[in-house]
């Protein structure tokens, strides 16, 4: 289906829903069609996303306001009939850039798109919501499918786990020589003055054994990192994004905003002395909390215009898997009506996947990155008619085209950042995503 533009939505929008016991949710997956969405919060119930009822796609600096654009006249004259947990809503994301490169291998990824997907099913303890959703039918015809598909739901056994694919060979876009020369220019920029902190990213390009089962990948990413928003973004063809990244980039419900500052990293201990003796170095660490107070400070001059409230708690320390992170919440109460967008292209890209200035950094960024960022660290969520949503920054993810995987991970410079600590610490921040294609045998 073609995407629409902002001044083609006029067509009407028909969303019927029904409750039914909760079909598997890797299979569930695996029979839905493309383009599909996955989206896990640990606040919100998970919601699988198959077909496209609509997609809105943008471009250049005001993509996010054409998208919020488009999508608003979509929702005002729409037939929704179903309740609040079942209501449909448009899935999707941007590039980390304004303008989307198309380079390899993200040709399928433009600078903004959308969905509301045609099927969607949100997992609600033992039930599921399933709503389908169409542009231009008549509610019978909504009506008929939704019946259809539940069907197809119905009684649907799981799917067996297929384990890691294997990793058979590894490209990296950086060598460790050109990393140094990269880590030394930025800082000198930092010295110089013209910059306080930039965040580098590098890529690893994984050949796999087999082609990687996306549901499988993200039930056992599930597994593994419970508490992180679990997300995939996947078009109609090619390549499949995916990822499970402990960052809350924004979420809006009414007038409350969540977001944090996470920034500072660690690995984690061998045994529990360890690991707490690693979280004190990195609590006390000078540099690390310089790095995590300019996030904090700017998200929190960010939200301003639009707050009459903002709540900073204690900064402390949020441990995963495989790494360990300086973590503070941040709070606020809007002071007017505003759309989840708006927040999103206030907030993007926070210094802790940008840098400070951002425009400065992003420059860095660009001139010192030998490879497309795409949609790593950009923003992926939902939002909904109201213009509440939910949006996560995609890091600790990969962009999985059948047998070759791309990974990316970054680190945020300041002016004593040492170039080999810093690579350690992009190999540390692979492993969710790496842990998962290797075979341990
Ligand atoms: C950029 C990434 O992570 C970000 C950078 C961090 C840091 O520099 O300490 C920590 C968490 C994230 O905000 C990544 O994982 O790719």
């Amino acid at each position: 289906m073609e995407p629409l533009r902002t001044d083609e939505v006029t067509t009407h929008l028909v969303s019927r829903s029904v409750r039914l016991s909760a079909p598997p949710v890797t299979a569930s997956l695996a029979a839905v069609h493309r383009p599909r969405t996955v989206w896990t919060a640990p606040d919100e119930p998970t919601v699988v996303g198959g077909g496209a009822a609509v997609t809105v796609e943008s471009d250049g600096p005001a993509r996010l306001t054409r998208a919020r654009e488009a999508a608003t006249s979509l929702f005002d004259d729409a037939d929704i009939d179903g309740p609040s947990v079942g209501r449909p809503r448009f899935f999707g994301g941007f590039a980390f850039h304004e303008a989307a490169t198309g380079r390899n291998p993200w040709g399928d990824f433009p600078a903004a798109r959308f969905v509301v997907p045609e099927v969607q099913l949100v997992f609600d303890g033992d039930d599921a919501w399933l709503t389908v959703t169409a542009v231009g039918d008549a509610p019978e015809a909504v009506e008929h499918r939704l019946a259809e598909v539940r069907e197809t739901l119905t009684d649907l056994p799981d799917a067996p786990p297929q384990g890691p694919p294997g990793v058979s060979e590894r490209h990296r876009t950086t060598s460790v020589d050109a990393w140094r020369d990269s880590v030394e220019v930025a800082v000198s920029h930092i010295l110089a003055g013209e910059l306080r902190k930039v965040v580098l990213a590098q890529a690893l390009e994984v050949e796999l054994d087999r082609p990687a089962s996306v549901p499988d990948l993200l039930a056992r990413l599930g597994d593994t990192y419970p508490e992180c928003h679990r997300f995939l973004v996947e078009p109609e063809t090619g390549a499949s994004f995916l990822g499970a990244t402990p960052e809350r980039l924004v979420s809006l419900r009414g007038r409350e905003v969540e977001t944090g500052a996470l920034a500072g990293t660690t690995g984690r201990g061998d045994t529990d002395d360890e690991d707490e003796w690693l979280a004190d170095e990195l609590l006390a660490s000078e540099k690390d909390n310089h790095e995590h107070e300019l996030v904090a400070e700017t998200i929190r001059e960010q939200l301003d215009p639009f707050s009459a409230d903002i709540r900073v708690g204690d900064r402390g320390i949020r441990k995963l898997a495989t790494v360990q992170h300086l973590w503070t919440p941040i709070d606020a109460t809007l002071e007017r009506d505003e759309h989840v967008l708006s927040l999103v292209n206030a907030l993007h890209p926070t210094p802790a996947v940008g840098g400070l200035p951002p425009a400065a950094a992003l420059d860095v960024i660009r001139d010192t990155e030998p490879f497309d960022r795409g949609w790593y660290a950009a923003p992926v969520g939902w939002f909904d008619a109201d213009g509440d949503g939910s949006f996560a920054v995609a890091i600790r993810s990969a962009i999985v085209d059948d047998t070759l995987a791309t990974l990316f991970a970054g680190v945020g410079l300041v002016a004593d950042s040492d170039p080999d600590a810093e690579w350690d610490e992009v190999q540390l921040k692979y492993r969710p995503i790496l842990d998962e294609l290797e075979r341990d045998d």
